[in-house]
C-alpha cells in the first residue's frame, strides 16, 4: 500500500483542527506548482519563482464559465519549494491562509479539483523516507516530536531526528564489520594466525554498547508514551490524600472513614517530565461485602498492569506485620516504591527503604517525585539517544541475542550470527525492512504530517 501511488501530487491541511492564526495546506508532488498556479493569484505565479521564495497574493476558487472574476476565498502566503531541496524531496508547495477551518477545507478542495489527491497518514514523511532524507529511526522521531506532551519526550524525539540513533547504530555496526573481517581473514587465511583479541575486542564493546541501547528502551517508551502508576494500600493508608496532593486539587474523595474508595479513578500529571497517570485504588483487605471485593480484586488487577506501583503503608498507626502489601513482600523486579504515609504525625514504626511522606504537608513529596523518576528512566544516559518504539526495542535484542550468540561460536558459526545482528541493527534505522513494516510505522501519524 504504501508505495503505490508515489508519483501522485498529494494535498491535506498540515495544521491541527480548529481554530488558529494560520493554518496551511502542504502540496508535494510533480504537479504541486501547477496547482499553486491554479489557485493563487500574486504578483507572480508560484511555477516562475525559485525555491526558497514565499508569494504574498490571494487563494481563489474556481473561475465561472460566465467569465466573472473567481471567488476570493482568503489572502495569503505561497511557499514555493523545489525539489529535492523540501521536506519530501518532490516539489513542495504550502498555501497558508487565515487558521479558520472553512477557508482551509476550500482550499484543500481547490487543490483536489486541480489535480492532486488527498495524502495518506503520514504520506509526507514516508515520501521523505523513501526519497532517502531521513532513516526510519528518524521517521519514527518525528511522530514522537509531533505527539510529545512534555519536554524530556520532545528531548528525546528531537534528538532522534538529528539522527542521534542511527550514529550509535552506525558505531556498533561498525564494530560487528571489523569483527567479521578479522574472521573472514582467519577463515580465508589460516596459517598468517590472525590474534584472538582482534575479534574478541570489537565484540565485546559492541555487546556493551548495546545492552546500553537496550537498557533506555522503557525509559524512551516511558518518556513518549508516559506511565501508569497505581497507588495501593490498605483501607485509610492515605491513598486518595497522596493522590491529591500529586495533582494539586481535590482529584479524589477523603474521608476518616476506612473503605472511601470503591472505585478507581485517574489523575494525569508531569512527574520528573514523564506524563504519568496516577490511579487511585479502593484500599485492600478482606471483605464481606461484595461492592467492595469487587473493588479490591479491581485494585491488585490495576497494579498488575501498572508501570509503576506505589505501595503505601499508614506510618501513623503499628505497621501490620507480613501483610501482602508491604514493599518488601512484592515479587523480585516488580516495580514498587514503598511510601510510609502522615509523615508529619509520630512515626509508629519505620522500615529501610520505605519512603516517609505527607500528603498534610507536602514533606517527602520531592523525594517522590525523584524517586519516580528514577524507576521510570533508569539511568539512561542524558544526551544520548534512546530507543524509543517496541519496533527499535525489538531489533536491537535481536542484534544483542546474535551478537552474544557468535561469541560463544566458533568462527565458521560466528560469521553467520554477525550476519544477522547486522540485519537486525539495519532494521533499526530501515535500511532492510519490509513493506508492512514501513507501513506499520507511518499508519500511526496524522493526515498532514
Ligand atoms: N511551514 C512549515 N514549517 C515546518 C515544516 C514544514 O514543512 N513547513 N516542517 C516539516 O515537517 C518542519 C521543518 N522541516 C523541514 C525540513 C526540510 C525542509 C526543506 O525544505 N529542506 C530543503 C531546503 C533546506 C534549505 O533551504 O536550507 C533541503 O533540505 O534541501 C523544510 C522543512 C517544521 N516546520
Ligand atoms: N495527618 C495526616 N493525615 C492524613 C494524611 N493523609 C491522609 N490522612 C488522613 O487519613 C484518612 C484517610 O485518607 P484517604 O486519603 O481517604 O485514605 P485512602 O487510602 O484513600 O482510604 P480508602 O479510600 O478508604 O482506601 C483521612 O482522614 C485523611 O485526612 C497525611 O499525610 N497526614
Ligand atoms: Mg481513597
Amino acid at each position: 500500500m504504501s508505495r503505490s501511488g508515489l508519483s501522485d501530487t498529494i494535498a491535506a491541511i498540515a495544521t491541527a483542527p480548529g481554530s488558529a492564526g494560520v493554518g496551511i495546506v502542504r502540496v508535494s508532488g510533480p504537479r504541486a506548482l501547477e496547482v499553486a498556479d491554479g489557485l493563487f493569484r500574486g504578483r507572480r505565479r508560484p511555477s516562475r519563482v525559485a525555491g526558497g521564495r514565499f508569494l504574498f497574493g490571494q487563494l481563489v476558487a474556481a473561475s465561472p464559465a460566465d467569465g466573472t472574476a473567481p471567488e476570493v476565498l482568503d489572502e495569503g502566503l505561497c511557499l514555493v519549494f523545489r525539489g529535492p531541496h523540501s521536506y519530501t524531496g518532490d516539489d513542495v508547495v504550502e498555501l497558508q491562509s487565515h487558521g479558520s477551518p472553512a477557508v482551509l477545507s476550500r482550499v484543500l478542495a481547490r487543490t483536489l479539483e486541480l489535480g492532486a489527491r488527498p495524502a495518506r497518514p503520514g504520506e509526507f514523511t514516508l515520501r521523505a523516507y523513501l526519497a532517502g532524507r531521513l532513516d526510519l529511526a528518524q521517521a519514527e522521531a518525528v511522530l514522537n516530536l509531533v505527539e510529545a506532551q512534555t519536554d524530556a519526550a520532545r528531548r528525546q524525539a528531537s534528538l532522534g531526528l538529528a539522527g542521534a540513533l542511527g550514529t550509535q547504530v552506525a558505531a556498533i555496526a561498525a564494530q560487528l564489520i571489523r569483527t567479521l573481517a578479522a574472521l573472514q581473514a582467519m577463515l580465508d587465511y589460516p596459517e598468517e594466525g590472525v590474534p584472538d583479541e582482534d575479534r574478541a575486542a570489537p565484540l565485546a564493546a559492541a555487546t556493551t554498547q548495546l545492552r546500553t541501547l537496550l537498557g533506555s528502551a522503557r525509559a524512551g517508551q516511558v518518556a513518549t508514551r508516559g506511565a501508569r502508576l497505581a497507588l495501593i494500600g490498605r483501607p485509610n493508608a492515605g491513598k486518595s490524600s497522596l493522590l491529591n496532593a500529586l495533582v494539586g486539587y481535590e482529584r479524589s474523595i477523603v474521608t476518616p472513614i476506612p473503605g472511601t474508595t470503591r472505585d478507581y479513578l485517574e489523575a494525569g500529571l508531569e512527574l520528573s517530565g514523564v506524563p504519568v497517570t496516577l490511579v487511585d485504588t479502593a484500599g485492600v483487605r478482606e471483605t464481606e461485602d461484595d461492592i467492595e471485593a469487587a473493588g479490591v480484586k479491581q485494585a491488585l488487577a490495576l497494579a498488575e498492569a501498572a508501570d509503576l506501583v506505589l505501595v503505601l503503608e499508614d506510618g501513623s498507626v503499628p505497621r501490620e506485620p507480613a501483610t501482602p502489601l508491604q514493599s518488601a513482600e512484592w515479587p523480585q523486579g516488580a516495580r514498587v516504591i514503598g511510601l510510609r504515609t502522615k509523615a508529619d504525625l509520630p512515626a509508629a514504626w519505620s522500615a529501610e527503604g520505605v519512603l516517609g511522606v505527607s500528603a498534610r504537608t507536602g514533606q517527602g513529596l520531592p523525594e517522590l517525585r525523584e524517586a519516580v523518576g528514577r524507576a521510570l528512566l533508569g539511568d539512561a544516559a542524558r544526551g544520548e539517544a534512546w530507543l524509543t518504539t517496541e519496533r527499535q526495542a525489538d531489533a536491537a535484542r535481536r542484534a544483542l541475542f546474535h551478537v552474544e550468540a557468535a561469541a560463544q561460536l566458533p568462527d565458521e558459526l560466528a560469521s553467520y550470527e554477525l550476519e544477522e545482528a547486522l540485519r537486525a541493527l539495519s532494521e533499526l534505522t530501515g535500511q532492510d525492512v519490509q513493506e508492512d513494516v514501513v507501513d506499520a510505522v507511518f499508519r500511526n501519524f496524522c493526515v498532514g504530517k
